[in-house]
């Protein structure tokens, strides 16, 4: 079976795009890697692979090391590898290496990568080595594995094939014929030295041209001959190697007949994606343009614009990114550029005009009735415009054609939104909702995600419309959907479910104090008296009630039940205030099962360490690793520490626990120091009741010391929340912890109240910046500027700093701009099984040897 699909990023925002686009087409198992490493972590005792998709963002020797890395794992060995190249890489497509069966840009991955994979599987049998006949698939032509037809299936340009022993024509592509006046019976019948003839080099220095020039030449057609220029590519069809020859004339596009019949075909053509293909490129081959593109832009969703089309007809060159594109931004701005001569004074400017060595430029806003800017149309070529009199028109006629196009887009987009999104306040409605709260759930079935449900509802709402009236009422729904957004993160969902009804679904949820703090917020701001347009200043509170999943409910229509009678809680609480669900009956009855099997899950084996890395901020090196305790319940499958460790504090066990995960950390901490000697540091959570234990410190004491691990690679970590006045004996046990070698660390940090008294008080070495502001970095300022005062703040008091919940690439880069030493997320790496980190290490070390020998002696 070859179902398994692998994805490999650096880029987090990449992998998910990749996952993403790969997931709606349904393909049941996607391994989605970081690196190489955590690729052989994945595959490990796996199928072979049907399909490999690697983004491609260093030079071409580090993607080849790359490739034959991947070679190496087993279920890798076969199957064919797609390259997506991102925005910023040094490497070319022509230098990527021999096993890549085909390529793309970073922002056609959604568009593009599903119809690559198609095309591939229409070549080659799933198992089969790819052997890579030909030059890669670029994304102007796409090859279909080795076959010329390539060259006439999408990039419809005057191309003719030739075989270079007999010199002859064996194709003429449909453009040619058009344009040449011959037909293809003509044409093949004829030797190439009758049909085109170069000025200034014979057919065998055309042919063996590996540079891919464009060398001046005639054209036989039914008018004579036309003046251009041709260059030429080797194929392969059918085990013979022949050559693809691309003409393109001087005059073409600029005769007013050719314009005229190219303006019928375009507005005749469609508004699909087909049609904008069709016609940008009938604009290419009429015009004799070599570059267009078609960009879309909706500032008020996104500051990048996003590409419809974009053909370049030149040899493979990697495209600057849209936000590189200085008269891209000024066309978007509403500004039409034309410069049919004289582009080449942009080219210091703008890298596109300079990198395509653009003579010609036409940029044009694509407008609505109103005049709104809704994209972009641009189109140049290497030569100036043949007859900028007749271009120039052509192209807004075409820009007003793209514009139509974008325009009915959005409208049936707007259309199918219809009747979802309420229309004051432009939040999903019911409907809506429940949709996307049955998507979560499917979602989180599968990867085991935690989140909750916030029911929102207005105190005296009522009264505030039947004595002010609606129009007040609606101003007053208006401000309090800005306030709910403003409280939560992008990714979250917050819809009007009825009236004065909000839900709210907050996602990725690692402690419930983090919704804990967002119902906190969002009564607080609501507090805040509002201030209507001409109107009284109002004073509205909320009533929240939260549910989490998958703990109070297993489907939506329960969730939002508890959350609901949650709401109605708080309500009765006095209002203005959160409550979360009260566990039924029947749960405190599953509770107690569990409490009682968790008194022997220890002794029958379920539970196991796991270990997530820290890495230095700096190096990117691993620095130690964070032991993070699992259950495997025989019936319910894994239980996350969120839940159970809660039970084992109220219960007490929690100190026979916590001494296993101690004992089992450090015991496996000596053993990789043995083996690799790194000198990592282990951390291990200590929870309030062991820190509370007289002989706390005798017990690490011991465990140090059957262990032999070195002290001062444990660090304990301690969470913030822990009140030093409620907690007898914890200033003693740190500070004896301290004094037997051990590091401490403060966990959570910025979530409790003492945070400063904390950190002067306590023998801490280092603080954990709590993964709830991490989350927030680039999205809420108020987060941001705690995360950096945190640092700044345990950098002066000589503490060092770790983030916690370090996702995507905005986090680490944001981190290491402030300063932060070390980091831990999953952007870096999962909490991981034993064995896992163990090869984790192993290839670590491995990889590192490797590069050592490499260097010269
Ligand atoms: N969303 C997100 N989460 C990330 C990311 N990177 C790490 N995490 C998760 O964040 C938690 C970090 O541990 P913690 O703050 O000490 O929070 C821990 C800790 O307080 C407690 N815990 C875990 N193991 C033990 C233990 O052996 N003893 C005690 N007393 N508590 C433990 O349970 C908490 C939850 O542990 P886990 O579920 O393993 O959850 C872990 C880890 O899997 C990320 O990039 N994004």
């Amino acid at each position: 079976m070859t179902t398994g699909i692998l994805l490999v990023a650096s880029q987090r925002e990449l992998r998910r795009e990749l996952f993403d686009v790969l997931d709606r087409e349904g393909h049941p198992t996607i391994h989605s890697a970081r690196d190489t490493t955590h690729a052989a972590i994945l595959l490990e005792g796996r199928e072979p692979l049907a399909l490999i998709v690697v983004a491609m963002d260093g030079d071409g020797r580090s993607s080849l090391t790359l490739c034959e890395q991947l070679r190496l794992l087993p279920p890798c060995s076969d199957a064919p590898i797609i390259a997506v190249l991102v925005d910023d890489t040094t490497i070319k497509p022509t230098q990527l290496p021999p096993m890549i069966a085909s390529w793309l840009y970073a922002s056609q991955v959604a568009a593009e990568l599903i119809p690559r994979w198609k095309q591939l599987q229409g070549e080659v049998p799933a198992v089969a080595p790819v052997k890579p006949v030909a030059p890669p698939v670029a994304p102007v032509l796409p090859s279909s594995g080795g076959d010329y037809r390539f060259v006439f299936e999408e990039g419809e340009g005057d191309w003719l094939i030739v075989d270079p022993v007999t010199e002859r024509v064996v194709e003429a592509s449909p453009a040619y014929t058009r344009h040449s006046g011959l037909a293809n019976s003509v044409l093949t019948s004829l030797a190439l030295r009758e049909v085109l003839s170069f000025e200034s080099a014979g057919l065998e220095k055309v042919f063996g041209d590996a540079d891919r020039r464009w060398l001046a030449c005639q054209r036989k057609s039914i008018r004579g001959h036309d003046t251009g220029e041709a260059s030429t590519r080797r194929v392969n069809h059918a085990g013979r190697a022949l050559i693809a020859l691309q003409f393109r004339s001087d005059r073409a596009g600029v005769r007013p007949a050719v314009a005229l019949g190219l303006l019928a075909r375009l507005f005749s053509g469609g508004h699909d994606d087909a049609g904008v293909m069709e016609a940008a490129q009938l604009l290419l081959d009429e015009m004799g343009l070599d570059y267009l593109a078609v960009w879309s832009a909706r500032p008020e969703e996104s500051s990048v614009p996003a590409q419809v089309i974009q053909r370049w007809r030149g040899d493979d060159h990697l495209l600057p990114g849209p936000q590189l594109q200085s008269s891209l931004r000024l066309v978007l701005g509403g500004r039409a550029l034309m410069h049919p001569h004289d582009a080449r004074r942009l080219a210091d400017v703008d890298p596109l005009i300079g990198q395509l060595g653009l003579r010609g430029f036409v940029g044009l806003p694509l407008l609505d009735e109103r005049r709104n800017v809704l994209g972009a149309l641009l189109a140049g070529s290497c030569n100036p415009f043949g007859n900028s009199e007749i271009v120039a028109p052509v192209l807004h006629c075409a820009a007003a054609h793209f514009a139509h196009t974008l325009e009915l887009r959005r409208t049936r987009e707007q259309g199918r939104a219809e009747g979802l999104l309420d229309a004051l306040t432009g939040l999903p409605n019911r409907l809506l909702f429940n949709d996307r709260l049955d998507t979560i759930i499917r979602e989180a079935n599968r990867t085991g995600e935690t989140f909750a449900v916030l029911f929102v509802d207005l105190d005296r709402f009522k009264f505030i419309n039947d004595t002010l009236g609606h129009a007040v009422g609606d101003q007053v729904l208006v401000a309090v959907t800005q306030r709910l957004r403003s409280s939560v993160r992008a990714s979250d969902t917050v819809a009007r479910y009825a009236g004065d009804e909000f839900t709210i679904v907050l996602r990725h949820i690692v402690k419930t104090d983090d919704v804990l703090r967002v119902a906190e917020k969002i009564v607080q701001l609501m507090d805040v008296p509002l201030h209507l347009d001409d109107g009284p200043e109002l004073q509205v509170t909320a009533s929240i009630g939260v549910s989490f999943f998958p703990e109070d409910a297993p489907d939506a229509e329960t969730l939002l039940k508890h959350a609901d009678e949650a709401m109605y809680a708080a309500k009765s609480m006095g209002r203005n205030n959160y409550r979360v669900y009260d566990v039924s009956p029947a749960q405190e009855q599953q509770n107690a099962a569990l409490k009682a099997r968790l008194r022997h899950a220890e002794g029958n084996g379920e539970l196991r360490v796991f270990y997530q890395p820290q890495i230095n901020a700096g190096t990117e090196d691993i620095v130690g690793m964070e032991a993070l305790l699992r259950w495997e319940h025989p019936e319910l499958g894994n239980i996350g520490p969120g839940f159970f460790i809660p039970l084992a504090e109220e219960t007490g066990l929690i100190v026979s626990i916590g001494e296993w995960v101690l004992r089992n950390a450090c015991k496996q901490a000596k053993a990789w120091e043995d083996r690799f000697g790194l000198g990592l540091r282990i951390g291990v959570n200590l929870s309030a009741v062991q820190l509370m234990q007289p002989d706390l410190s005798e017990v690490v004491a011991t465990v140090l010391q059957e262990t032999g691990l070195d002290p001062n690679q444990l660090e304990l970590e301690v969470t913030e929340s822990i009140s030093i006045k409620a907690a007898p004996n914890l200033m003693e046990n740190m500070q004896k912890l301290h004094r037997l070698g051990c590091h401490i660390a403060i966990d959570d940090f910025g979530t409790g109240a003492a945070s400063l008294d904390y950190l002067r008080k306590l023998p801490a070495d280092r603080i954990k910046i709590d993964q709830s502001f991490v989350r927030n970095i680039g999205v809420d300022p108020d987060d941001e500027a705690i995360v950096r005062a945190t640092i700044e703040m345990a950098h002066r008091l000589k503490r060092g700093v770790v983030a916690e919940g370090v996702e995507i690439e905005q986090h680490l880069q944001f981190l290491r701009a402030n300063h932060c030493d070390e980091l831990q997320g999953y952007l870096f790496c999962r909490p991981l099984p034993q064995a896992s980190f163990e090869r984790l290490l192993a290839e670590r070390e491995r990889l590192l040897s490797g590069a050592l020998e490499k260097l010269p002696a």
